[in-house]
């Protein structure tokens, strides 16, 4: 079934055509406070409460998924809350379009669509292709945050990480069941509701130590509009 689409108004969201009118975000925010990025906010619940603890931080919360992004507006619009642009976009154009190098002090990822099927494992957004995006936008020092309440997908993430060079991770361990004074997003509120486990994933960038050029994602790149959170 096809969701309808919403036609979104509020001043905090960029279409991706609105996007592309964007030459540097802080003249959108009309500050160069640092910037930070969550990929997948669905309705906004993590950006929402990281944005409101952050009042000196900007972020981008971006999804593919209209009715996420039309929710997410509506609770900054609620919660008077403008330290937020949201934008509807594929997380990949999205960093190798909008975004310059070492510009991103922070980037989120929680609770990514599992694929849990080993077959459709590929299609997973955290991967090694996805990791030179990662280096071209986040700048020295900068933090890369995962969640997911699937083991397999959360280890393979830490592994990957451990291996990349010029990362480490930012607590004794890679993986871990908890991250003090992390906000909750909806996903891992259901999960933790189940009484299912969450795994965390965070590590810190040392240093940039080469200059990284955009990965080109063509117009090819495989996108599941289909996907989407209730
Ligand atoms: C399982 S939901 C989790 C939502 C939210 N992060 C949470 O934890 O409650 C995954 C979200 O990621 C979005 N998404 C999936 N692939 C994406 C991509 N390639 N680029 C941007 N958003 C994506 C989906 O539309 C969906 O809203």
């Amino acid at each position: 079934m096809t969701q309808r689409m919403i036609l979104i108004n509020s001043p905090f969201f960029f279409s991706e055509e609105r996007v592309k009118t964007v030459a540097d975000w802080s003249e959108v925010f009309g500050n160069s406070a640092p910037l930070s990025l969550e990929i997948g906010c669905g309705t906004g619940h993590f950006i929402v409460e990281r944005a409101r603890r952050n009042p000196h931080r900007n972020y981008l919360a971006i999804d593919i998924f209209n009715r996420g992004c039309h929710k997410t507006c509506r609770k900054l619009e609620d919660e008077g809350i403008s330290n937020v642009r949201v934008v509807r976009a594929e997380a990949r154009h999205f960093l190798s379009h909008h975004i310059r190098p070492a510009s991103l002090g922070e980037i989120f990822i929680n609770c990514p669509d599992p694929w849990p099927k080993k077959r459709h494992r590929r299609r997973r957004l955290v991967s090694a292709e996805f990791l030179p995006l990662m280096d071209f936008a986040l700048r020295a020092d900068g933090d890369f945050y995962f969640s997911s309440d699937v083991a397999d997908y959360a280890r393979d993430v830490a592994h990957l990480l451990s291996e990349h060079p010029g990362y480490g991770p930012a607590h004794a361990a890679p993986l871990l069941n908890e991250l003090p004074d992390y906000p909750r997003s909806k996903y891992m509120l259901r999960s933790l509701e189940q009484g299912g486990p969450m795994y965390f994933v965070h590590f810190r960038r040392q240093a940039r130590n080469v200059e990284v050029a955009p990965p080109l994602v063509g117009p090819g790149f495989r996108v599941n509009w289909a996907t989407s959170c209730p």
